[in-house]
């Protein structure tokens, strides 16, 4: 039976080290969340986000705005967050509604507050293996494999996904882990040819069911960073997590994998922010 790789419980860790030098920091952290529209999950999204940055003694600033804001008012908010020195890290919940161009919006942060690193600026940092953030999903993931003692050097590593978000920073740093990075997407025929290859096979597409447990190398590492909602409305992730956990070596559940650690990157990025400052 695999090791259920808990994400949760790292997540709780990391908050108190960071709670712990916030305490040394001679001003707060800031954070502000901007979100337009009020998709429920984008809510709850943001009220947890609210409850870290209490407990780790950030201050946090909710901008809501309405679903039809204009691509000017979004901008002109951006622009005056740009330049309070209360903020550190800015935040635009995604994705945003369809008459807002999100590449345009992204590029408006300020590389220097962009705690998620989708700001060009930062995804070429990243890419070139300097980063200044790293994006929250793909760095929780890695933080997990190494809390863990997971050691990815010269591992055959399949990630399915390609998005900006999640697939393509994962492959990223999976290969500067020194991992052998094969990136799978909707247009990859057999997709089981790829996955039974795997020892780190890690899941961001968004559909319940997609790994099954025939799909998995006996020993694999499986990391689900999917989020749906399964019929009950209840959180699942890709993998079929009762069956794989009898195959896999390891496994994140969802709930309590990868989503709270990905908070907990965020976190991190926020205290990185106001340290440079
Ligand atoms: N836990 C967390 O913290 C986070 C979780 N998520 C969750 O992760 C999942 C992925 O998010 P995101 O990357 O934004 O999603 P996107 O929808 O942007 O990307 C999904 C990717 O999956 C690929 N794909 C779709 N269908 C298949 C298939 N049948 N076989 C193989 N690949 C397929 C797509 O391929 P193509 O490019 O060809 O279209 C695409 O690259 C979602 O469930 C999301 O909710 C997202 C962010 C954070
Ligand atoms: N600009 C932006 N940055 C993001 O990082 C971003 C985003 N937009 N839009 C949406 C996705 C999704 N995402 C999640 C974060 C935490 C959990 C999370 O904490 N999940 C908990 C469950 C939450 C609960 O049950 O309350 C868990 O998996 O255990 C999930 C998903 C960040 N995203």
């Amino acid at each position: 039976m695999a090791i259920i790789l808990d994400g949760k419980a790292l997540a709780e860790q990391t908050r108190q080290r960071i709670a712990q030098e916030v305490t040394t920091l001679s001003r707060q952290p800031g954070l502000a969340v901007i979100l337009v529209g009020d998709d429920p999950a984008s809510r709850l999204y943001v009220s947890n986000k609210e409850k870290d940055c209490a407990q780790c003694g950030f201050k946090s600033f909710e901008h809501r705005m309405a679903a039809d804001t204009t691509e000017a008012e979004l901008l002109a908010l951006i622009a005056e967050l740009n330049t309070n020195d209360d903020v550190d890290g800015i935040l635009v919940q995604l994705p945003l509604p369809k008459h807002l161009n999100e590449e345009m919006v992204i590029q408006s942060i300020a590389p220097e507050k962009d705690v998620d690193a989708f700001h060009p600026y930062n995804v070429g940092r990243m890419s070139q293996g300097k980063p200044v953030f790293l994006p929250c999903t793909p760095a929780g993931v890695m933080a997990i494999l190494k809390a863990y003692d997971i050691d990815v050097a010269g591992k055959d590593c399949v990630v399915i996904g390609r998005s900006n978000i999640v697939g393509k920073p994962m492959g990223m740093l999976l290969t500067q882990a020194n991992g052998t990075v094969t990136i799978c997407h909707s247009r990859t025929p057999n997709l089981a040819e790829y996955t039974k290859r795997a020892d780190i096979l890690v899941a961001a597409v968004g559909r319940e069911g997609l790994v099954r447990a025939d799909m998995v190398k006996e020993g694999a590492v499986v990391i689900d960073v999917a989020m749906n909602r399964n019929a009950a409305g209840k959180f699942c992730g890709d993998v079929d997590f009762e069956a794989v956990k009898a195959v896999a070596s390891h496994i994140t559940p969802v709930p309590g994998g990868v989503g709270p650690m990905t908070r907990a990157l965020l976190l991190e990025n926020i205290l990185t922010a106001a340290k440079r400052k």
